[in-house]
């Protein structure tokens, strides 16, 4: 199956500020991928070279197995960049009925479902001038899918929005994923929320591809067993280099095989074991780690 993304040494300056520096990056079909990077990584620079509203300065990049600057492919696709805006005297579902239209037609009797999984239902007949941020995010996210594409763009979909908007905006995107079939790409600053939504993800920095992987795999790297114990000195005393403190608990970097042995030697040496648990790096981590440390090699 062909991969939805595929970049090769992309580059792209904007006069003397290269936003990217030769970008190599695959991003598989099915599922929710998230784009990272702090402030200036690229992201939306590789967003708007996929859909072929910037050109590259050198390299390629193609989308669903095209050229991101032929029509059939961007019909294949749904975007939103930043806060859409929309004729603000149109109502939502006037807004989704004149997209459906520019599109060519034929989805009209889908807009009410859009409104119902955006959760605009109620603000259908509402003109959108007095719409809030998150309430054009979400119609935006509506208008991105109306015509069923097979993969959507969504640069910080849930900025603007709150708590239980971007829980209901999670529920969406795995929807869109898990149930619909649509790849799902999206850049988001919110690390924890990234976690929750996606499969995989590649962390930007200065316009390079720094880590890419399963989400699932990225945190269980690094996993720790988590011991609360009634004697924690004497639990650090088993466990010599492998062991540190951290909150009245105790943190043992060792592998699974061999957490059998270490329970039995701290209960050998008289130390009570009250819990145990596999505790990995949570995404927030390893995105400092891999900006910093990219920051600081940049400085040196
Ligand atoms: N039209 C432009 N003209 C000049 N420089 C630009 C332009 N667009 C982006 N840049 C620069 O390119 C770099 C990458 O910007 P880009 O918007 O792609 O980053 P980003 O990762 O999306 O950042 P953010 O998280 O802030 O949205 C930045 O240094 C930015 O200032």
């Amino acid at each position: 199956m062909t991969d939805v993304v595929q970049t090769q040494s992309l580059t792209k300056s904007y006069g003397a500020v290269q936003a990217l520096g030769g970008l190599d990056l695959i991003i598989p079909r099915g599922g929710v991928y998230g784009v990272l990077g702090p402030n200036g990584a690229g992201k939306s620079t590789l967003f708007r070279i996929l859909l072929g509203l910037i050109r590259p300065s050198s390299g390629t990049a193609t989308l669903l197995g095209g050229s991101a600057l032929d029509r059939p492919t961007l019909r294949r696709t749904g975007s939103m960049i930043e806060t859409p805006r929309f004729p603000p005297y149109l109502t939502a579902r006037q807004v989704l009925h004149w997209l459906d239209r520019a599109h060519g037609g034929g989805r009209a009797a889908d807009i009410p479902g859009w409104l119902e999984r955006v959760g605009l239902s109620d603000a259908a007949d509402r003109r959108v001038r007095g719409f809030s941020v998150g309430m054009m995010q979400r119609l935006g996210v509506a208008a991105a899918l109306l015509h069923r594409p097979e993969v959507v763009i969504l640069d910080e979909p849930t900025s603007g929005m709150d708590p239980p908007g971007i829980q209901d905006m999670r529920a969406l995107i795995r929807r869109l994923a898990d149930e619909d079939g649509v790849t799902v790409i999206l850049a988001s600053h919110q690390l924890a929320e990234v976690q929750r939504v996606c499969d995989r993800v590649a962390i930007l920095n200065k316009g390079r591809l720094v880590r890419e992987g399963a989400v699932s795999e990225l945190t269980s790297l690094g996993e720790r067993l988590r011991l609360l114990v009634d004697r924690p000195e004497a639990a650090l005393g088993v466990l010599g280099a492998k062991g540190a403190g951290e909150d009245g608990a105790v943190l043992a970097a060792i592998g699974r095989d061999e957490a059998p042995a270490l329970i039995r030697a701290l209960v050998e040496n008289g130390v009570g074991v009250i819990e145990a648990r596999w505790v990995g790096t949570d995404l927030e981590s390893i995105f400092f780690s891999e900006t910093q440390a990219e920051t600081t090699h940049a400085a040196d």
